[in-house]
């Protein structure tokens, strides 16, 4: 009767992420109130775009291979299609051999985003009910969960966690300086950094931190003109940060490790329980399953085997690889000033160049640049490209998932910063850990061929500067290496971690037995 109930109410979702998880319950009212057992449960709920989805995934897989825990990704049920191209149209649960995937209907099913704040509202709604159905079907289902885990932007799971009684943890997936800033401006900096907002390198001295300019802090701070899409991320970042502060002790984990971000780390630490369990990039091969659904998971189509077989051509260091990440597009002309710095240059190239809404506009530069001295992909395997010795230098948007794996595979950068919590990385890139340049942007925000040209022949060129910064970037690489290590800091870290989590759950039910 309970289950019929169930799902009548949520028979709107026919089609959706529910009825993986009403199919999985086999009784009704599980909650998260009885004995929790040894083993520990990590649902880790990501956002659906690349960006969170990648590292969320290596976070869900590291905490699976540790003794005693198991782990389930769950992300949007429309990103869960494109990962799974075989089971199109479907949404059922799906496993690599090591994790599960549930998908959740996020209200967006059609992949479509929110149009205004009542849509973002009932879509908020629409993730509320799928994602607690999500654990309530693993409950059912012999799966208790023991802790939820999410990526920024998602302050739904915080909802559903306290609705469940579950421990949550925010996973930090852009780096612990920027988790700093975030957290200063929304705890007493707003005013100082906003009063200063017309002096862009004016420094801002907040606790713990090195001084910081103006425009390399997160550009929501400081847009004049704030789009729909900034005023939405700052909002979900602010209401964020208002329910980690309801709490009675904060855990976050954050995409990071010691060697990178030391003194941020120690920052933070006054004020919630941090744990670096980066860089999440996972091991090369390490995601080439024997399992036939292992083997389909992606959400773009790769053109890998042609990119490979002409990487494989070319002389070792001589490659120029370019891709913006997985949100951004190219106007025409940026396009066109790309496609003839590098013509100017005279290296060859490797260029991702995603059509997606702007086909007609940059069609002309994949047929002139795929006719020249370069390639041109829609989508590669970004890390496995990163890692082959053919290529020379990486220029990048500086999307935090970007950054870690230009240093695992000890690349230089040339950082081209867009927006949010790009222009910092940039900065850390430059000038923290000098394993790159940063390029400048004309007045209407375009990379010029002059400037990409000018800032290529640096970082590929013989000089001293260029020497130090190739030496500082294996360096760096090394020091990556060694954070991933089988018994390492990252291991330690989540081993830290998932004990504070157990004695967290413990103390929790021993108070709620003297209750
Ligand atoms: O052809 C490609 C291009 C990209 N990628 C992968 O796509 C991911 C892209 O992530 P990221 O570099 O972080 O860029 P975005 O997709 O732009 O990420 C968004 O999310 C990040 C994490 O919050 C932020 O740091 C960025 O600023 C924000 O734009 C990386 O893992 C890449 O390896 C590929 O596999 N193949």
């Amino acid at each position: 009767e309970d289950i019929k109930n169930r799902n009548n109410t949520y028979q709107i979702h026919r089609r959706g992420a529910i009825e993986v998880t009403m199919s999985l319950a086999k009784d009704g009212n599980h909650n998260n109130n009885g004995e929790q057992g040894r083993c520990s449960h990590f649902l880790v709920v990501a956002y659906g775009i690349q960006g969170h989805i990648n590292p969320a995934r290596t976070l869900a897989r590291r905490l699976a291979q540790i003794g005693g825990c198991t782990a389930t990704l769950s992300v949007p049920l429309s990103d869960h299609r494109r990962m799974f191209p075989s089971h199109e149209n479907s949404c059922e649960e799906v496993s690599d051999g090591l994790i599960s995937y549930i998908p959740f209907s996020d209200g967006r099913d059609d992949g479509s985003w929110p149009m205004d704040s009542e849509d973002r509202v009932q879509r908020h709604k629409a993730n509320l009910r799928s994602l607690s159905a999500v654990v309530n079907g693993l409950a059912a289902s012999g799966r208790l969960v023991t802790c939820m885990v999410c990526t920024l932007s998602m302050t739904v799971v915080v909802e559903v966690a306290r609705e469940h009684q579950l421990p949550f943890v925010v996973y930090w997936i852009q780096p612990a300086t920027i988790l700093a800033t975030y957290y200063h401006y929304f705890h007493g900096h707003e005013k100082l950094i906003v009063q200063h907002d017309t002096n862009p390198t004016y420094e801002v001295n907040l606790p713990g931190l090195h001084p910081l300019r103006i425009c390399d802090m997160p550009t929501f701070f400081t847009e004049k003109t704030q789009s729909y899409l900034s005023k939405m991320v700052l909002q979900a970042l602010r209401e964020l940060f208002e329910q980690m502060h309801q709490e009675k002790s904060i855990v976050v984990l954050v995409n990071t490790f010691d060697a990178l971000e030391d003194v941020a780390l120690k920052a933070m630490q006054p004020y919630m329980d941090v744990f670096a369990v980066g860089p999440a990039v996972p091991p090369l091969g390490a995601l080439q399953h024997k399992n036939e659904n292992e083997a389909q998971i992606h959400l773009f189509k790769h053109d890998e085997k042609n990119c490979m077989e002409w990487l494989n051509a070319q002389l070792e260091k001589s490659v120029i690889y370019l891709s913006f990440g997985s949100l951004l597009s190219y106007t025409k002309r940026q396009a066109e000033e790309i496609l003839h710095g590098l013509q100017d240059h005279g290296q060859p190239y490797l260029w991702v160049v995603r059509k997606e809404g702007r086909a007609e506009e940059v069609d002309f530069c994949i047929r002139e640049a795929n006719a020249g001295k370069g390639m041109v992909v829609e989508w590669c395997d970004q890390q496995k490209v990163l890692s082959h010795p053919s290529i020379g230098c990486f220029v990048t948007h500086c999307g935090w998932n970007s950054t870690l794996e230009a240093i695992m595979s000890g690349v230089p950068m040339l950082a081209v910063p867009s927006w949010s919590d790009q222009p910092m990385n940039a900065f850390l890139v430059e000038k923290e850990w000098r394993v790159g340049i940063r390029a400048e942007r004309d007045e209407e925000g375009v990379l010029t061929r002059g400037e990409l040209a000018r800032c290529l022949d640096l970082l590929m060129g013989g000089s001293e500067k260029a020497m130090q910064i190739r030496a500082n970037a294996n360096r760096l690489k090394e020091r990556a290496h060694q954070a991933v290590a089988s018994d390492g800091p990252l291991e330690t870290s989540l081993q830290n971690f998932i004990k504070s989590m157990q004695n967290l759950n413990r103390t929790n039910q021993e108070n709620k037995r003297l209750a």
